[in-house]
């Protein structure tokens, strides 16, 4: 009989504003694989994958290729398990868009965790998992998020030197370039990850608030979004931030909430400033927003992840603040669409 599951894993938002590398918010977008593993045969048949959905036709589906695979592979060889199974057949179905700062790749990456974890029944402990996806991912604040749901805070714990080594191997070793036709004998074994690396807590959620994610037409990717930013900060810039986001993290958790506390403790001055020469969305998105006092349902806003994505939080009229983006945004030539989101739960592997 053939082995049927799937692997369900939410879109995240990372930073909430003064959070930077620190607090993510899973959200009701989901990335989801039908996994079908037939059973065991005498030949070696290649993994075939189909996909629907946002990137369809961006992704590839070459298994030694497609970033979900890719970091399956990965969570095997360092279990010993050279290669997928023969005839695995995976179907993914994504509503979360790409390079928008909606955490498409740690979403990704996650259910490339899960997968492996699934298909080589290796039964692999929250913590262990998070291990796997943060080798790829390397912040975790996505990642973390996206496994586990709701509001996370997390932290990557020192490590010592030989976990730093370990640690810092570049991604090109933790997920080779494979041949197209890679097959159970290509490579060495791939560096496994340290153990415990990330830690996390997760805050409340106040009910009532709900995420409207104003999305550009446009893709910007983490790593460009990062290049942008500094290596070193101000005390004072730094002081801004921890005031903000000590705040934020219990601020979010209160009903009624509280607009005026939440719109200053979502200002940051470690990436968004930083951002703005990148991504016009955030100069026109910070424009959007009037302050509180003049609209009590509208609590603050901030750039979704590494951008260009916006994202407002609020407690109602939500068309209204979406449609009043839009027309800001079309005046200045961008085109959105948006989304009116919930926090949702972490990840999950269901059996069928
Ligand atoms: N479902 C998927 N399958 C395969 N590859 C994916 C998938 N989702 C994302 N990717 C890869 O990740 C890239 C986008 O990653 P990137 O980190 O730049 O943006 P993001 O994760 O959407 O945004 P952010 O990290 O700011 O939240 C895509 O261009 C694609 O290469
Ligand atoms: N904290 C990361 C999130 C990107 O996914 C950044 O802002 O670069």
């Amino acid at each position: 009989m053939a082995q049927q599951f799937t692997v369900k894993v939410p879109a995240t938002s990372a930073n909430i504003g003064p959070g930077f590398d620190v607090v993510g918010l899973s959200l009701s977008l989901h990335l989801t694989l039908t996994v079908t593993v037939p059973p065991a045969s005498e030949t070696q048949l290649p993994p075939i994958i189909t996909y629907s959905g946002e990137g369809a036709y961006d992704v590839p589906l070459d298994a030694y290729k497609n970033l979900t695979t890719r970091v399956a592979l990965y969570v095997l060889r360092c279990n010993g398990i050279r290669s997928f199974p023969s005839g695995l057949r995976i179907h993914a179905h994504n509503e979360i868009p790409f390079g928008r700062g909606l955490g498409s790749s740690g979403a990704a990456v996650v259910a490339g965790v899960l997968l492996g974890n699934e298909l080589g029944q290796l039964e692999l402990t929250a913590e262990r998992l998070l291990d796997f996806a943060l080798m790829v991912e390397r912040h975790p604040d996505n990642v973390t998020a996206a496994l586990i749901g709701g509001f996370v805070g997390s932290y990557l714990r020192e490590l010592d030197e030989a976990d730093t080594a370990a640690a810092s191997v570049p991604l090109s070793e933790v997920l080779p370039e494979y041949p197209s036709d890679a097959g159970e004998d290509w490579g060495l074994n791939p560096p496994p990850p340290p153990s415990g690396i990330g830690h996390y807590v997760r805050f409340g959620w106040s009910e009532p608030i709900k995420a409207i994610a104003i999305i550009p037409r446009f893709e910007l990717s983490t790593a460009k979004a990062r290049e942008v930013l500094p290596q070193h900060y101000s005390r004072k810039d730094l002081v801004f931030n921890l005031q903000r986001l000590a705040v934020l993290t219990t601020a979010l958790t209160q009903n009624p909430p509280d607009p005026d506390l939440i719109y200053e403790a979502m200002k940051d001055r470690i990436h968004q400033p930083y951002r703005k020469t990148l991504v016009n969305t955030w100069i026109t998105g910070s424009h959007i927003i009037h302050h509180p006092c003049n609209s009590s349902w509208l609590l603050g806003i901030c750039l979704s992840g590494a951008g260009p994505t916006i994202l407002a939080l609020a407690t109602k009229n939500f068309e209204k603040i979406a449609e009043d983006a839009r027309r800001i945004f079309k005046t200045r030539d961008i085109e959105v669409d948006w989304k009116l989101l919930t926090v949702a739960g972490g990840s999950e592997v269901k059996q069928s």
